[in-house]
């Protein structure tokens, strides 16, 4: 259930500012909706996907629905879709399409016009990429053939921008996306990992875009690990397991998307003979994660290896000069639908400092922004800026650090494991990262030398004192320490 690019640019331009949102459309028939559901599912159920689930607006036979997290709306989709919409119809029948979307991807608002229009065959549709045009429509509906999950045409290297905390990830995806069938792979399986929002299923459904633009004739499928796990069993169920397995070994790019939800013991068997089989017939394979392969502790460890031997590249939390111009970027094609929209550079600079979450945040506090403005003609300043997203910068406090965070952080820059951190190993090449991870321990969280030195295996107070003073004394006179020790920083806080 993907809100259609072109849809979603038919509600950015019919918005008139005087509009009243039309989230109070439908309420009604939606609270009818959940009580069937609550009764169909019983509570358990029903809390554990819907309780977050919004209804946005309904007009025209469109209703929109957001969720929280892109999981939950792919699970939504492919488990309730169809129950989802019959409840609909039977509340109202003129209901022709449920968009599902993620909150803070976009904010749409139904588009009468364009979107709300039944479908060619007048049947009721679920999702789709409704709207999206010329290559974009030919792809999805491809992707859709061979079992895909949705692609979304906004996700192009063109949107994608670089910069120093992705530039590794990015080259890796383009060079995947332009290579020819049939010639040697440099990087497979290409692994990228970051947390949420960094940008994984932009780089992902990238390739998927670029790949099919340079060679039509490639088979390239984009699926999410929940996807892939769905389209197993419905095949098991529907005795088709072969030709769903012959499917995936004849892919030319494979991308698969949040990993780290790939569950059961048959299931990951089916993904690792797939992986290989792709991998050794010169095949590409793409996978995304919110963590490298060894921290995938619910894969088979078979899994992780072969996932490990390829190109693992991570993405960096955003610096502030790429949230500053994704956020130009967003500006400038805003701008292009609205010549008379006048954003501020200093606005700009201002939300760039203030959103250092991800892209997610960032695009649904320029959003907020755009509706603000829109809704109530105010001009887009620093102070309207900052009442606008007070309620999303207040929630977006700094998280509580924990030492075991910083552990982690340390020892995957200085390539020691944490056991190595803990232990009374005193190599150099040991004791240095352990002392800086000292060091942060003591000046990003609340915790006392006694309770640190607990945390790092037993140690004494005045270990912790040694090292603290050590660290202060090397980075005031070495410019480079000093600033490794401000990037562990500011991975560590983010
Ligand atoms: N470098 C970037 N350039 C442009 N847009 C970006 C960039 N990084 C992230 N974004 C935007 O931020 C939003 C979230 O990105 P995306 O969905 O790719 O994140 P993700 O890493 O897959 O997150 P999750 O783990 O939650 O699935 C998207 O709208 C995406 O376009």
């Amino acid at each position: 259930m993907e809100m259609g690019a072109a849809a979603h640019q038919a509600f950015q331009e019919a918005d008139s500012p005087k509009e009243e949102p039309s989230v109070k459309v439908g309420k009604e028939e939606w609270d009818r909706v959940k009580s069937r559901l609550r009764t169909e599912l019983g509570e358990d159920v029903f809390s554990s996907w819907f309780a977050s689930v919004e209804l946005e607006g309904e007009q025209n036979g469109l209703v929109i629905l957001s969720v929280s997290t892109r999981f939950l709306k792919s699970w939504i989709q492919s488990h309730y879709g169809e129950r989802l919409m019959a409840l609909w119809r039977e509340e109202c029948e003129h209901v022709r399409r449920i968009d599902l979307y993620v909150r803070g991807a976009v904010r749409p608002k139904p588009a009468p016009t364009k979107t709300a229009a039944p479908n060619p065959a007048g049947n009721a549709a679920v999702g789709g990429m409704a709207g999206a045009a010329g290559l974009a429509g030919a792809q999805a509906s491809e992707n859709d053939q061979l079992g895909g999950s949705p692609l979304d045409p906004r996700l192009t290297f063109e949107t994608f921008v670089v910069g120093q905390s992705n530039t590794l990830a990015h080259a890796a995806a383009k060079q995947v996306a332009l290579a020819q069938p049939g010639q040697p792979v440099s990087f497979n399986p290409l692994f990228l990992h970051a947390s949420v929002g960094l940008g994984k299923t932009h780089l992902l459904q990238a390739i998927a875009w670029e790949a099919k633009r340079s060679n039509p004739g490639a088979k390239v499928l984009y699926l999410t690990a929940e996807r892939f796990m769905y389209s197993f069993v419905q095949a098991l169920k529907s005795q088709s397991a072969l030709d769903f397995k012959d499917t995936l070994r004849d892919i030319d790019i494979l991308l698969i998307d949040d990993l780290q939800f790939l569950q059961g013991k048959s299931i990951q068997q089916e993904f690792c003979h797939t992986l290989n089989s792709l991998i050794d017939g010169a095949r590409q394979v793409v996978v995304a994660a919110d963590r490298p392969p060894v921290e995938l502790e619910s894969l088979d460890e078979r899994v992780r290896s072969r996932l490990a031997g390829g190109l693992v590249s991570e993405l960096q939390p955003l610096e502030k000069e790429l949230r500053r111009s994704i956020l130009s970027d967003r500006a400038l094609q805003a701008s292009r639908r609205d010549p008379n929209l006048a954003i501020p550079d200093v606005v700009l600079d201002h939300v760039a400092g203030i959103i250092r979450s991800n892209g997610r945040d960032l695009d649904g506090a320029f959003n907020r922004l755009m509706a603000h403005n829109q809704l109530t003609g105010a001009p887009i300043t620093i102070e309207m800026a900052e009442q606008a997203l007070k309620d999303l910068i207040r929630s977006k406090e700094p998280r509580r650090i924990r030492i075991e965070d910083i552990q982690r952080v340390v020892s995957k820059h200085y390539n020691v494991s944490r056991s190595d951190l803990l232990s009374s190993r005193r190599t150099r090449t040991i004791v240095r990262p352990r002392q800086i991870a000292m060091y942060l321990s003591k000046m990003l969280t609340p915790r006392s030398l006694p309770e640190i030195g607990r945390r790092f295996g037993g140690r004494d107070h005045t270990t912790v004192l040694h090292a603290v003073r050590k660290i202060e004394e090397l980075s005031s006179s070495d410019t480079t320490l000093a600033q490794e020790i401000e990037m562990l920083k500011r991975i560590i806080s983010e």
